[in-house]
């Protein structure tokens, strides 16, 4: 069996944990040691706060916030091995930013995600995109692990960081603009919440697969007539 040492478990790094756990030893690395231990508990590893584990893993996924990223890199080369492949999972950090602080610059890879981790924990299935550019070797060893959190497709990194900002932010505008609305009209604060989650995203999820219901064609019908659409 292969091994994966994932650093960072928050959202992310532990759905990948829990998603590929049954087909690779897992080393979890954490600076919230808690955090990380519950998960290991949960599905089975090694969780530790030291950076040294590292030199046991095959590949090296990191999970962690852009902002952090460039300054562990410094931190782990001296633990990296020729052999290893690391994985940068970060949505707006992008390779060329990495590359003066890595040892073994060819092991880099990008493997980015179109998604969102509640969606993909209720079972929504994200978009992976492997980096085009790799070595055929690597990208079939990035399909064999990123296949088992979603679909696996080729393609440029920067394109990724387009549509999470896209889709970030309209999700954001259009969350603020009902809480807005609804204040407006005096709607008690407990009914925002599920406006949001539940009615404004199943109606988006709705309409991305043509499957609105009555009462949102007719929403869609007054936004035609007022050319909003
Ligand atoms: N969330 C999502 O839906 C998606 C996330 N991504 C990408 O995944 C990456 C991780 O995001 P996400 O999981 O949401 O972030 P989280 O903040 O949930 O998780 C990051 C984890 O890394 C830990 N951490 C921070 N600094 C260090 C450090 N120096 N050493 C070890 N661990 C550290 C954090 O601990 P602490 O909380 O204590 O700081 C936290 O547990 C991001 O780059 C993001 O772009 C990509 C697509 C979707
Ligand atoms: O960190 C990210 O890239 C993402 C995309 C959707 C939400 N968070």
């Amino acid at each position: 069996m292969e091994t994966i040492a994932i650093i960072g478990t928050g959202r992310m790094g532990s759905l990948i944990a829990r998603k590929i756990k049954d087909k690779y030893r897992i080393l979890l690395v954490d600076k919230d040691i808690r955090r990380c231990g519950n998960l290991a508990k949960d599905i089975h590893s090694i969780a530790t706060g030291n950076l040294e584990v590292i030199k046991d893993a095959d590949y090296i996924i990191l999970a962690l916030p852009d902002r952090v990223i460039r300054d562990i890199l410094p931190n782990i080369n001296s633990f990296l091995k020729g052999h290893q492949i690391v994985i940068n999972i970060s949505t707006s950090t992008m390779k060329k930013d990495l590359l003066d602080k890595i040892n073994y610059r060819q092991n880099l890879i990008s493997v980015k995600i179109i998604g969102h981790y509640e969606e993909i924990n209720l079972g929504e299935i994200p978009l992976i995109i492997i980096e085009e550019t790799a070595k055929d070797e690597i990208k079939t060893k990035m399909i064999e692990i990123f296949s088992n959190i979603g679909i696996v497709l080729f393609g440029k990194e920067e394109d990724v960081e387009k549509v999470n900002t896209i889709a970030g932010e309209e999700a954001i505008k259009a969350a603020i603009n009902i809480k807005k609305r609804l204040m407006e009209q005096n709607i008690k604060q407990e009914y925002w919440s599920i406006a949001i989650r539940n009615v404004a995203s199943g109606t988006m999820k709705a309409f991305s697969s043509g499957d609105i219901g009555p009462f949102a064609k007719r929403v869609v019908e007054e936004l035609e007539k007022k050319n909003s659409l």
